[in-house]
Protein backbone atom coordinates (compact mmCIF):
# COMPACT_ATOMS: atom_id res chain seq x y z
CA UNK A 1 0.00 0.00 0.00
CA UNK A 2 1.72 2.97 -1.29
CA UNK A 3 -0.47 5.84 -0.71
CA UNK A 4 -0.75 8.06 2.87
CA UNK A 5 -3.64 7.05 5.00
CA UNK A 6 -6.09 8.96 5.60
CA UNK A 7 -6.83 9.78 8.83
CA UNK A 8 -10.13 9.78 10.34
CA UNK A 9 -11.12 10.83 13.57
CA UNK A 10 -13.89 8.93 15.21
CA UNK A 11 -15.72 10.24 18.51
CA UNK A 12 -17.79 8.12 20.79
CA UNK A 13 -15.88 5.30 19.57
CA UNK A 14 -16.88 2.86 22.73
CA UNK A 15 -20.58 3.51 22.06
CA UNK A 16 -23.06 1.52 19.79
CA UNK A 17 -22.80 3.46 16.66
CA UNK A 18 -18.98 3.67 17.13
CA UNK A 19 -19.06 -0.07 17.05
CA UNK A 20 -20.97 -0.76 14.52
CA UNK A 21 -19.43 2.15 12.43
CA UNK A 22 -15.44 1.70 12.91
CA UNK A 23 -15.31 -1.78 11.31
CA UNK A 24 -16.91 -0.50 8.18
CA UNK A 25 -14.13 2.36 7.89
CA UNK A 26 -11.51 0.00 8.28
CA UNK A 27 -12.61 -2.34 5.97
CA UNK A 28 -12.72 0.06 3.11
CA UNK A 29 -16.28 0.93 2.72
CA UNK A 30 -16.17 4.41 3.76
CA UNK A 31 -14.10 5.92 1.16
CA UNK A 32 -13.52 3.08 -1.28
CA UNK A 33 -11.30 -0.34 -1.32
CA UNK A 34 -7.77 1.42 -2.38
CA UNK A 35 -7.74 4.11 0.44
CA UNK A 36 -5.87 3.46 3.44
CA UNK A 37 -7.31 4.92 6.99
CA UNK A 38 -5.50 5.56 10.34
CA UNK A 39 -7.94 5.70 12.85
CA UNK A 40 -8.03 8.50 15.88
CA UNK A 41 -10.58 7.45 18.52
CA UNK A 42 -11.79 9.96 21.24
CA UNK A 43 -13.73 8.86 24.30
CA UNK A 44 -14.30 10.32 28.09
CA UNK A 45 -11.68 8.62 30.18
CA UNK A 46 -14.23 6.11 31.86
CA UNK A 47 -14.89 4.60 28.37
CA UNK A 48 -11.38 4.58 27.06
CA UNK A 49 -11.16 0.45 28.43
CA UNK A 50 -14.10 -0.46 25.81
CA UNK A 51 -12.86 1.55 22.71
CA UNK A 52 -9.44 -0.14 23.77
CA UNK A 53 -11.39 -3.00 23.47
CA UNK A 54 -12.74 -2.72 20.36
CA UNK A 55 -9.27 -1.43 18.60
CA UNK A 56 -8.46 -4.87 19.85
CA UNK A 57 -11.10 -6.32 17.30
CA UNK A 58 -9.91 -4.23 14.81
CA UNK A 59 -6.70 -5.65 15.11
CA UNK A 60 -7.55 -9.05 14.96
CA UNK A 61 -9.91 -8.27 11.76
CA UNK A 62 -6.61 -7.70 10.57
CA UNK A 63 -8.30 -5.23 7.87
CA UNK A 64 -5.41 -4.48 5.16
CA UNK A 65 -6.80 -0.86 4.76
CA UNK A 66 -6.22 -0.04 8.39
CA UNK A 67 -2.65 1.52 9.55
CA UNK A 68 -3.15 2.04 12.34
CA UNK A 69 -5.74 2.62 15.63
CA UNK A 70 -4.85 5.61 18.61
CA UNK A 71 -7.13 6.60 21.13
CA UNK A 72 -7.28 9.61 22.95
CA UNK A 73 -9.93 10.96 25.80
CA UNK A 74 -8.07 14.56 24.60
CA UNK A 75 -9.91 16.43 21.85
CA UNK A 76 -6.98 18.22 20.77
CA UNK A 77 -4.64 15.00 20.17
CA UNK A 78 -7.59 13.10 18.58
CA UNK A 79 -8.35 15.76 16.06
CA UNK A 80 -4.75 16.19 15.12
CA UNK A 81 -4.61 15.90 11.78
CA UNK A 82 -7.89 14.80 10.73
CA UNK A 83 -9.07 14.75 7.22
CA UNK A 84 -11.96 13.15 8.31
CA UNK A 85 -13.75 14.05 11.82
CA UNK A 86 -16.86 12.11 12.63
CA UNK A 87 -18.61 13.73 15.87
CA UNK A 88 -20.26 10.95 17.02
CA UNK A 89 -19.93 10.69 20.80
CA UNK A 90 -22.57 12.09 22.62
CA UNK A 91 -25.41 11.33 25.19
CA UNK A 92 -28.71 9.47 22.86
CA UNK A 93 -31.99 10.41 23.21
CA UNK A 94 -33.64 8.17 26.21
CA UNK A 95 -37.38 7.47 25.86
CA UNK A 96 -39.52 10.42 26.37
CA UNK A 97 -36.67 12.76 25.71
CA UNK A 98 -36.83 15.63 23.15
CA UNK A 99 -33.70 16.81 21.20
CA UNK A 100 -33.88 20.14 22.74
CA UNK A 101 -33.75 18.21 26.20
CA UNK A 102 -30.03 17.31 24.85
CA UNK A 103 -29.04 21.07 23.87
CA UNK A 104 -27.15 21.80 26.85
CA UNK A 105 -26.07 18.08 27.70
CA UNK A 106 -24.73 17.96 24.53
CA UNK A 107 -23.09 21.79 23.59
CA UNK A 108 -20.65 21.77 25.74
CA UNK A 109 -18.90 18.44 24.34
CA UNK A 110 -18.97 19.79 20.69
CA UNK A 111 -17.25 23.42 21.91
CA UNK A 112 -14.50 22.22 22.85
CA UNK A 113 -14.32 19.91 19.86
CA UNK A 114 -14.81 22.48 17.76
CA UNK A 115 -12.26 24.26 18.96
CA UNK A 116 -9.43 21.26 18.37
CA UNK A 117 -10.42 20.88 15.15
CA UNK A 118 -9.58 24.24 14.77
CA UNK A 119 -6.59 24.04 16.47
CA UNK A 120 -5.13 21.12 14.68
CA UNK A 121 -7.50 19.01 11.93
CA UNK A 122 -5.70 18.89 8.43
CA UNK A 123 -6.25 21.86 5.75
CA UNK A 124 -8.80 19.60 4.27
CA UNK A 125 -10.74 18.47 6.82
CA UNK A 126 -14.34 17.38 6.69
CA UNK A 127 -16.77 17.31 9.68
CA UNK A 128 -19.68 15.11 10.04
CA UNK A 129 -21.55 15.61 13.27
CA UNK A 130 -24.12 12.29 13.94
CA UNK A 131 -24.76 12.98 18.00
CA UNK A 132 -27.92 14.57 18.51
CA UNK A 133 -29.09 17.40 18.25
CA UNK A 134 -26.72 16.63 15.36
CA UNK A 135 -27.97 20.21 13.44
CA UNK A 136 -27.50 22.49 16.29
CA UNK A 137 -24.12 20.61 17.13
CA UNK A 138 -22.70 21.19 14.17
CA UNK A 139 -23.35 24.80 14.16
CA UNK A 140 -21.82 24.72 18.07
CA UNK A 141 -18.36 22.86 16.70
CA UNK A 142 -18.45 25.26 13.16
CA UNK A 143 -18.68 28.59 15.26
CA UNK A 144 -15.76 27.32 17.14
CA UNK A 145 -13.55 26.31 14.04
CA UNK A 146 -12.91 30.13 12.51
CA UNK A 147 -10.14 28.72 10.55
CA UNK A 148 -11.84 26.30 9.34
CA UNK A 149 -14.23 27.12 5.68
CA UNK A 150 -18.33 26.62 7.22
CA UNK A 151 -18.74 24.16 4.88
CA UNK A 152 -16.72 21.72 5.81
CA UNK A 153 -19.04 21.27 8.77
CA UNK A 154 -21.95 19.02 8.19
CA UNK A 155 -23.98 16.83 9.81
CA UNK A 156 -26.17 14.07 9.37
CA UNK A 157 -29.42 13.27 7.63
CA UNK A 158 -29.16 10.59 5.21
CA UNK A 159 -30.55 8.16 7.89
CA UNK A 160 -33.77 9.87 7.32
CA UNK A 161 -33.34 9.79 3.68
CA UNK A 162 -32.33 5.89 3.70
CA UNK A 163 -35.78 5.68 6.10
CA UNK A 164 -37.55 7.53 3.34
CA UNK A 165 -36.07 5.60 0.45
CA UNK A 166 -37.49 2.01 2.29
CA UNK A 167 -40.82 3.72 2.93
CA UNK A 168 -41.12 4.84 -0.30
CA UNK A 169 -39.84 1.58 -2.31
CA UNK A 170 -42.04 -0.29 0.00
CA UNK A 171 -45.06 1.48 -1.14
CA UNK A 172 -44.50 1.79 -4.87
CA UNK A 173 -43.42 -1.94 -4.95
CA UNK A 174 -40.18 -0.88 -6.48
CA UNK A 175 -36.05 -1.50 -5.33
CA UNK A 176 -34.21 2.03 -3.38
CA UNK A 177 -32.14 1.81 -6.42
CA UNK A 178 -35.42 2.93 -8.89
CA UNK A 179 -35.76 6.35 -6.68
CA UNK A 180 -33.59 9.08 -7.10
CA UNK A 181 -34.15 13.01 -5.92
CA UNK A 182 -35.88 12.52 -2.65
CA UNK A 183 -34.80 15.56 -0.02
CA UNK A 184 -35.06 15.69 3.41
CA UNK A 185 -35.41 19.51 4.38
CA UNK A 186 -34.72 20.85 8.08
CA UNK A 187 -33.78 19.17 11.09
CA UNK A 188 -32.58 16.14 12.07
CA UNK A 189 -35.76 15.82 14.15
CA UNK A 190 -39.43 14.83 14.33
CA UNK A 191 -40.07 18.26 12.64
CA UNK A 192 -37.98 17.39 9.32
CA UNK A 193 -40.31 17.19 6.09
CA UNK A 194 -39.25 14.67 3.59
CA UNK A 195 -40.13 15.54 0.42
CA UNK A 196 -41.08 13.38 -2.50
CA UNK A 197 -42.31 16.10 -4.94
CA UNK A 198 -39.08 16.46 -6.74
CA UNK A 199 -38.58 12.37 -6.32
CA UNK A 200 -38.64 10.08 -9.28
CA UNK A 201 -39.50 6.54 -9.28
CA UNK A 202 -38.22 4.92 -12.19
CA UNK A 203 -38.10 8.35 -14.21
CA UNK A 204 -41.68 9.11 -13.19
CA UNK A 205 -42.36 12.14 -10.37
CA UNK A 206 -42.50 10.44 -7.56
CA UNK A 207 -45.67 12.18 -5.94
CA UNK A 208 -47.72 11.33 -9.06
CA UNK A 209 -46.56 7.60 -9.27
CA UNK A 210 -47.61 7.19 -5.75
CA UNK A 211 -51.14 9.25 -5.95
CA UNK A 212 -52.06 8.96 -2.53
CA UNK A 213 -52.14 12.32 -0.66
CA UNK A 214 -53.62 10.87 2.52
CA UNK A 215 -50.78 7.89 2.93
CA UNK A 216 -47.98 11.04 2.24
CA UNK A 217 -49.52 13.03 4.49
CA UNK A 218 -50.69 10.94 7.37
CA UNK A 219 -48.63 7.86 6.90
CA UNK A 220 -45.23 8.54 5.12
CA UNK A 221 -44.11 11.73 6.44
CA UNK A 222 -44.76 11.37 10.49
CA UNK A 223 -43.29 7.39 9.78
CA UNK A 224 -39.90 8.73 8.69
CA UNK A 225 -39.83 11.90 11.11
CA UNK A 226 -40.27 9.69 13.90
CA UNK A 227 -38.97 6.67 12.63
CA UNK A 228 -35.62 7.01 15.53
CA UNK A 229 -38.08 7.32 18.55
CA UNK A 230 -39.93 4.48 17.17
CA UNK A 231 -36.55 2.52 17.06
CA UNK A 232 -35.88 3.41 20.49
CA UNK A 233 -39.43 2.21 21.72
CA UNK A 234 -38.61 -0.85 20.06
CA UNK A 235 -34.84 -1.69 20.68
CA UNK A 236 -35.07 0.54 24.09
CA UNK A 237 -32.06 2.16 22.70
CA UNK A 238 -31.52 4.74 19.70
CA UNK A 239 -30.94 3.01 16.16
CA UNK A 240 -27.25 2.41 15.81
CA UNK A 241 -26.12 0.01 12.71
CA UNK A 242 -28.45 1.88 10.68
CA UNK A 243 -26.92 5.40 11.82
CA UNK A 244 -23.48 3.88 11.45
CA UNK A 245 -24.96 3.22 7.23
CA UNK A 246 -26.07 5.83 6.73
CA UNK A 247 -22.89 7.96 8.23
CA UNK A 248 -20.56 5.71 5.86
CA UNK A 249 -23.50 7.15 3.29
CA UNK A 250 -22.88 10.35 3.53
CA UNK A 251 -19.19 10.84 3.57
CA UNK A 252 -18.79 8.22 0.63
CA UNK A 253 -21.51 11.22 -1.30
CA UNK A 254 -19.57 14.09 -0.12
CA UNK A 255 -15.88 12.14 -1.59
CA UNK A 256 -16.68 10.47 -4.36
CA UNK A 257 -19.73 12.58 -5.80
CA UNK A 258 -23.63 12.41 -6.72
CA UNK A 259 -24.57 9.86 -8.93
CA UNK A 260 -25.43 12.02 -12.16
CA UNK A 261 -28.98 13.48 -12.22
CA UNK A 262 -29.52 12.16 -8.85
CA UNK A 263 -28.85 14.23 -5.56
CA UNK A 264 -28.76 13.16 -1.59
CA UNK A 265 -29.75 14.62 1.87
CA UNK A 266 -26.99 16.94 3.60
CA UNK A 267 -27.42 19.03 6.48
CA UNK A 268 -25.17 22.10 5.88
CA UNK A 269 -24.98 25.60 6.20
CA UNK A 270 -27.57 27.67 4.80
CA UNK A 271 -26.47 30.31 2.45
CA UNK A 272 -30.30 31.75 2.22
CA UNK A 273 -31.22 29.19 -0.35
CA UNK A 274 -35.08 28.31 0.26
CA UNK A 275 -35.71 31.30 2.37
CA UNK A 276 -33.46 29.24 4.88
CA UNK A 277 -31.78 31.92 7.26
CA UNK A 278 -28.13 31.80 6.54
CA UNK A 279 -25.61 30.41 8.82
CA UNK A 280 -28.82 27.72 9.99
CA UNK A 281 -27.55 23.80 9.27
CA UNK A 282 -30.13 22.37 7.34
CA UNK A 283 -30.87 19.74 5.57
CA UNK A 284 -31.21 20.34 1.88
CA UNK A 285 -31.03 18.46 -1.69
CA UNK A 286 -27.48 18.67 -2.51
CA UNK A 287 -24.91 17.39 -5.19
CA UNK A 288 -21.23 16.80 -4.68
CA UNK A 289 -18.36 16.69 -6.95
CA UNK A 290 -14.71 16.39 -6.10
CA UNK A 291 -15.47 16.36 -2.52
CA UNK A 292 -17.95 19.76 -2.52
CA UNK A 293 -20.96 20.11 -2.12
CA UNK A 294 -23.80 22.23 -3.61
CA UNK A 295 -27.41 22.53 -2.64
CA UNK A 296 -29.53 22.16 -5.61
CA UNK A 297 -31.04 25.32 -6.79
CA UNK A 298 -34.18 26.15 -8.78
CA UNK A 299 -36.99 23.78 -7.21
CA UNK A 300 -40.09 25.07 -7.42
CA UNK A 301 -41.36 24.60 -3.59
CA UNK A 302 -45.37 24.71 -3.28
CA UNK A 303 -47.45 25.92 0.03
CA UNK A 304 -47.82 22.31 1.25
CA UNK A 305 -43.98 22.31 1.67
CA UNK A 306 -43.23 25.82 2.42
CA UNK A 307 -45.69 25.29 5.57
CA UNK A 308 -43.34 22.21 6.37
CA UNK A 309 -39.54 23.17 5.53
CA UNK A 310 -40.57 26.39 7.12
CA UNK A 311 -41.77 24.59 10.72
CA UNK A 312 -37.94 22.34 10.33
CA UNK A 313 -36.33 25.35 9.95
CA UNK A 314 -38.32 27.71 12.56
CA UNK A 315 -37.33 24.84 15.29
CA UNK A 316 -33.49 24.92 13.77
CA UNK A 317 -33.57 28.92 14.75
CA UNK A 318 -35.19 28.04 18.38
CA UNK A 319 -32.40 25.72 18.73
CA UNK A 320 -29.36 28.40 17.75
CA UNK A 321 -31.27 30.87 19.42
CA UNK A 322 -31.28 28.46 22.75
CA UNK A 323 -27.52 27.60 22.32
CA UNK A 324 -26.81 31.58 21.97
CA UNK A 325 -28.59 32.16 25.04
CA UNK A 326 -26.40 29.27 27.21
CA UNK A 327 -23.02 31.19 25.91
CA UNK A 328 -22.51 27.87 23.81
CA UNK A 329 -22.35 30.07 20.29
N1 LIG B 1 -28.04 11.98 13.17
C1 LIG B 1 -28.60 10.77 13.25
O1 LIG B 1 -29.28 10.32 12.31
C2 LIG B 1 -28.43 9.89 14.47
C3 LIG B 1 -28.91 8.58 14.45
C4 LIG B 1 -28.74 7.77 15.56
C5 LIG B 1 -28.12 8.28 16.70
N2 LIG B 1 -27.69 9.56 16.71
C6 LIG B 1 -27.00 10.12 17.86
O2 LIG B 1 -25.65 9.65 17.88
C7 LIG B 1 -25.13 9.78 19.18
C8 LIG B 1 -24.39 8.51 19.60
O3 LIG B 1 -25.30 7.44 19.70
P1 LIG B 1 -24.84 6.02 20.32
O4 LIG B 1 -26.03 5.15 20.21
O5 LIG B 1 -23.56 5.59 19.73
O6 LIG B 1 -24.66 6.42 21.85
P2 LIG B 1 -23.82 5.64 22.97
O7 LIG B 1 -24.25 6.19 24.28
O8 LIG B 1 -23.86 4.18 22.74
O9 LIG B 1 -22.35 6.12 22.68
C9 LIG B 1 -21.96 7.44 22.84
C10 LIG B 1 -20.50 7.41 23.18
O10 LIG B 1 -20.04 8.75 23.17
C11 LIG B 1 -19.11 8.86 24.21
N3 LIG B 1 -18.93 10.26 24.55
C12 LIG B 1 -19.69 11.03 25.36
N4 LIG B 1 -19.15 12.24 25.46
C13 LIG B 1 -18.04 12.24 24.70
C14 LIG B 1 -17.05 13.22 24.44
N5 LIG B 1 -17.10 14.43 24.98
N6 LIG B 1 -16.04 12.88 23.61
C15 LIG B 1 -15.96 11.65 23.08
N7 LIG B 1 -16.85 10.68 23.31
C16 LIG B 1 -17.89 10.97 24.11
C17 LIG B 1 -19.69 8.00 25.34
O11 LIG B 1 -18.69 7.64 26.28
C18 LIG B 1 -20.20 6.81 24.55
O12 LIG B 1 -19.24 5.79 24.44
C19 LIG B 1 -26.34 10.13 20.06
O13 LIG B 1 -26.37 11.53 20.24
C20 LIG B 1 -27.51 9.72 19.21
O14 LIG B 1 -28.69 10.41 19.56
C21 LIG B 1 -27.83 10.37 15.62
O1 LIG C 1 -34.17 9.89 17.26
C1 LIG C 1 -33.18 9.74 17.96
O2 LIG C 1 -33.01 10.30 19.04
C2 LIG C 1 -32.08 8.82 17.50
C3 LIG C 1 -31.62 9.13 16.15
O3 LIG C 1 -31.44 10.48 15.90
C4 LIG C 1 -32.47 8.51 15.09
O4 LIG C 1 -32.98 9.23 14.23
O5 LIG C 1 -32.59 7.27 15.10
Amino acid sequence: MTRTPVTVTVTGAAGQIGYALLFRIASGQLLGPDVPVRLRLLEIPQAVKAAEGTAMELDDCAFPLLSGTDIFDDPIRAFAGANLALLVGARPRTKGMERGDLLEANGGIFKPQGEAINAGAADDVKVLVVGNPANTNALIAQRHAPDVPAERFTAMTRLDHNRALAQLATKAGVSVADIRRLTIWGNHSATQYPDVFHAEIAGKNAAETVNDQSWLENDFIPTVAKRGAAIIEARGASSAASAASAAVDHVHTWVNGTADGDWTSMAVVSDGSYGVPEGLISSFPVTTKDGAWEIVQGLEIDDFSRGRIDASVAELAEEREAVRKLGLI
